[in-house]
């Protein structure tokens, strides 16, 4: 028996880091090994959303939040079908979970999805580590798995790193699909899926948006092929550095000047497209609670963020791109990092982080509404 509804198990379990730091705890969720990126996570609610998001793929995401599973799991908020972190860490799993929609505990869900996972280790002191060292592969062993520390360090050194990894293909969609407008059809969006969360075609067909979610493979005339009013790229996994397909299709819809918006990794192909680099952040952005200036009205939102990679661009400057004048459009107010970007000459924006809120508080849900405007000054 490798689950319990009351919460951990008492099978012990082992995390190692690739620089050598071991914590030692009770095997969470299925009992195995995992490798990944250790990320932390600061969102106090919404641990499916995080589970299921694609952009977490190859990451073994650690939890600052103490409490974690007590509203157990339901069959709404997963943003994909299925869980994609490689790994989890808690501190304290619930042991009664309560909800009126929980359907199942959040460790039988990770059992039944062969998420390996770890429990009742210091997550405070683990994500201390990781501010201070920056984020660094990892290891979770439990059961069969548990050797000594030596061999298991070894392992950990072997894994891949998250720099470099080019990952969309092994979570976006193959096959092309249509998710409807919601009451009248105003417009017809191309939003090329490099890891899309559920919510995100939600929150356009909110606002009459018929969403044609293509494959990450798709080329400039498939996005044609729909007729689009407008073009989106989306968040995904892995290292933009890798992203080249993507880049240069978004290069021919700027070329077209059709309206365009990009979240997360689709903010990073937006900057690449227009000559800047991208880097790798030392810990990254994950949470629900990140402060970030919109610019442009002044105004500050709190927002949810998952990134590890961010965007080389100068904050105080007009730069002149290929595709005409571009600016800073959003800045992190923890640490200045480019949050989003737009152009001056040609209908398109992106923001590096959530706007489609799920989970997180909803101050940047005005992001889909100029997405919107775009769309509509283009007819006009
Ligand atoms: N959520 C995302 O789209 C993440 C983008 C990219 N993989 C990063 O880590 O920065």
């Amino acid at each position: 028996m490798t689950t319990s509804t009351r919460g951990a198990t008492k099978t012990p379990a082992v995390l190692v880091l690739e620089d050598g730091r071991i914590f030692r705890g009770r095997a969470y969720g299925a009992v195995g090994e995992t490798f990944g990126e250790a990320v932390f996570s600061t969102g106090m609610t919404g641990y499916q959303e995080t589970l299921t998001d694609p952009s977490y793929h190859r990451q073994v995401v650690v939890m600052t939040a103490p409490h974690v599973g007590n509203t157990g799991v339901n069959d709404e908020d997963p943003e994909s079908k299925r869980i994609w972190v490689s790994g989890y860490v808690v501190r304290d799993p619930a042991r009664v979970p309560s909800n009126w929609r929980s359907r199942r505990t959040l460790d039988e869900e990770l059992a039944a999805q062969g998420v390996v996972g770890i429990s009742g280790i210091d997550t405070r002191a683990l994500t201390r580590h990781l501010r201070e060292r920056g984020a660094m592969r990892v290891g979770i062993f439990s059961g069969d798995a548990l050797q000594d520390d030596g061999a298991l360090l070894a392992r950990v050194q072997e894994a891949p790193q998250m720099k470099g990894a080019d990952l969309s293909a092994e979570v976006a969609t193959t096959e092309a699909y249509v998710v409807p407008a919601l009451g009248e059809k105003k417009f017809t969006v191309a939003a090329v899926d490099l890891g899309i969360k559920g919510m995100t075609p939600h929150r356009m067909a909110e606002r009459g948006i018929e969403v044609h979610v293509l494959p990450a493979t798709a080329t400039v005339e498939d996005v044609y092929a729909v007729n689009p009013d407008g073009v989106f790229f989306s968040n995904g996994p892995g290292d933009p550095a890798t992203a080249d397909h993507p880049v240069s299709v978004m290069r021919g819809i700027l070329e077209r000047g059709t309206p365009l918006f990009g979240i997360c990794f689709g903010n990073q192909i937006l900057g690449r497209a227009l000559g800047f680099g991208t880097y790798k952040l030392k810990y990254g952005h994950r949470g629900i609670n990140q402060p970030v200036q919109d610019r442009t009205t002044g105004k500050v939102e709190v927002t949810a963020h998952n990134h590890g990679f961010a965007v080389d661009a100068p904050l105080d400057q007009v730069s002149e791109t290929p595709f005409g004048r571009a600016e800073v459009s959003h800045v992190c107010l923890n640490d200045n990092v480019v949050e989003g970007l737009q152009l001056l000459d040609r209908p398109a924006f992106s923001v590096q982080y959530h706007p489609e809120a799920a989970a997180g508080p909803h101050d940047a849900a005005y992001l889909f509404d100029r997405f919107v405007s775009l769309m509509e000054g283009q007819r006009a």
